[in-house]
């Protein structure tokens, strides 16, 4: 029943980029998956104890992992996102991975300081090449976010910290992305000491600049589509999370995300306020008159035309939202307060799943630092997101958004000029979720957890998903691994050593399971 449902809502998705996939239910694919449960169980009752008895040599793998400060956003620490993609090329290696290639993608485009800038290198390896077996792409990004103890970390977040107490491993990057990355690994690790054949092929697709857009890998996905990628069956990404604490999700949704800057330029150089303030034009004072006009404080997006882009919810679709296991009390455990704008859970989701929002996430060239400086900055540029849903375009979005802010702008009658860009976008994806990978998915789910996935959407992006897809013709699975509370993105980012463990259990016997399915 609730396959049809999902199924005939992506089916009657009009967006034009958004695949229309080959909708599966309930079949003799998944009939076959579900009886091959009895005959893996030997497979598993060797693989899991492996799992569990390498879990001090995981965490070591991590904790170096983790300690390279691979910040794609920070030009500076590019040196730092190279050397994290040569360790993982290492080991890599030292698991038999052959045909190891670390792909330039050339310079990083503007906006960027040091226009010679290179981008970070994809890390592609294969396992096994066996023509009798499927062959699975794994996709990860071994980028991080930015971390410092300032913003309220309580260990160093470059440091893996071990916590006993918690059963936690805190660290930057431990749920988003590298924790999970460094989990294919393992699946193969085990399965080496555990003397079990893998299943399939594996190829890896590891990149460096997840979090700050993909650039230059869909044009690497093309190039390599009847290359390197030629021959793949499915693409699998462990790169997001459960809904909540509790329950294992399968994820067949992504919103996109368009990040743009506006930036206000006035004097030559920041001038002291005593000596000028009141007397020139301060580009900060117009920047924050811009950005207080794009969203309310109910969320409310405040630039016209981005609403009527939004497919409308259908009733066949809310249903999909009552099912779900989720509570207002998970979503304020998570963020730690009671800030939520919604009660319902049925709003939560459709507002973190298929409505657009609008964050604004810092000031670029303000004062920032502690103490009270007295001064005019210069030129500040003001840096701001859109979640993208079915069915907004990217084009269109960037016009409505150009607009806005020069309109806004214009009404300040500020002599200072405004420039407004996108920096990156990437596209939202919706899948099919009854298709031979979310079937081999749910088996393992059931083998690992004990219980059936919920079917869930996500709030946040990865870029590159769609292109996948599309280029490759084929399925993408979202398998994730850490928590709903796991902070990605924020302080104190951690992955429970349960999810980490289980997690690696549970790409190990989706692979199993999806090898026995007798369709791609
Ligand atoms: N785990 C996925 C993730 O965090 N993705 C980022 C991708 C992104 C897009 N623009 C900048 N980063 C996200 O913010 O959703
Ligand atoms: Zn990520
Ligand atoms: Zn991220």
């Amino acid at each position: 029943m609730l396959a049809s449902l999902i199924s005939k809502l992506v089916l009657s998705a009009k967006s034009p980029r958004v695949p229309v996939s080959t909708v599966s239910t309930m079949s003799t694919a998944s009939a076959a998956i579900s009886a091959a449960a009895p005959s893996l169980q030997p497979v598993f009752d060797k693989l899991f104890p492996k799992v569990d008895e390498l879990q001090p040599q995981f965490i070591d793998v991590l904790k170096h992992a983790v300690e390279i400060p691979a910040v794609s956003g920070d030009e500076t620490l590019r040196p730092q996102v190279v050397k994290k993609a040569r360790y993982i090329a290492s080991q890599l290696e030292s698991l038999g991975f052959t045909d190891i290639q670390l792909k330039e993608l050339g310079t990083q485009p503007p906006p960027v300081v040091d226009p010679t800038l290179q981008l970070p290198p994809v890390v592609l390896a294969r396992y096994g090449s066996d023509p009798a077996k499927k062959t699975v792409l794994v996709y990860g990004h071994y980028d991080v976010q930015p971390a410092s103890r300032d913003d309220g970390w309580d260990t160093e977040p470059f440091e893996l910290v071990v916590d006993e107490q918690t059963q936690q491993l805190r660290g930057r990057g431990s749920t988003d992305d590298t924790g999970p990355l460094t989990g294919w690994l393992h699946v193969v690790r085990a399965h080496r000491e555990a003397g079990i054949d893998l299943p399939v092929n594996l190829l890896t697709c590891f990149e460096g600049m997840e979090e700050s857009g993909s650039l230059g890998l869909e044009q690497l996905i093309e190039r390599e589509a009847t290359g390197y990628f030629a021959g793949v069956d499915a693409v699998c990404i462990s790169d997001n999370y459960w809904l909540g604490t509790r329950k294992p999700v399968l994820t067949y949704g992504l919103r996109g995300c368009n990040y743009y800057q506006v930036s206000v330029s006035g004097p030559k150089a920041d001038l002291h306020s005593g000596v000028f303030g009141g007397i020139i034009a301060e580009p900060m004072v117009d920047l924050v008159q811009i950005l207080a006009g794009l969203v309310d404080s109910q969320g409310r997006i405040l630039i016209k035309g981005i609403d009527e882009m939004v497919a409308p919810v259908t009733e066949k679709e809310r249903a999909i939202y009552e099912k779900i296991d989720f509570s207002r009390d998970e979503l304020d455990e998570a963020a730690g307060s009671h800030t939520a704008l919604y009660d319902r859970k049925e709003d939560i989701l459709m507002h973190r799943w298929r409505y657009p929002s609008l964050s604004v996430h810092g000031v670029e060239g303000a004062f920032a630092g502690m103490g009270a400086k007295t001064v005019i900055p210069a030129r500040v540029s003001g840096k701001f997101s859109i979640r993208t849903v079915p069915d907004m375009d990217s084009e269109k979005l960037t016009k409505l958004v150009v607009d806005h802010c020069n309109a806004a702008f214009a009404k300040l009658n500020s002599p200072n000029t405004v420039h407004t860009e996108l920096i990156h976008d990437g596209a939202y994806w919706v899948s099919d979720p009854y298709n031979a990978q979310f079937s081999a998915a749910t088996e393992a789910t059931k083998v690992v957890y004990g219980v059936e996935p919920d079917l869930t959407r996500e709030g946040g992006s990865i870029p590159i998903t769609l292109a996948f897809e599309q280029l490759l013709k084929t399925s993408v699975l979202l398998l994730p691994m850490g928590r709903g509370d796991d902070g990605a993105h924020s302080v104190n980012e951690k992955l429970d050593i349960s999810n980490f463990i289980n997690g690696i259990k549970l790409m190990g016997a989706y692979l199993h399971f999806y090898a026995a399915s007798p369709e791609n």
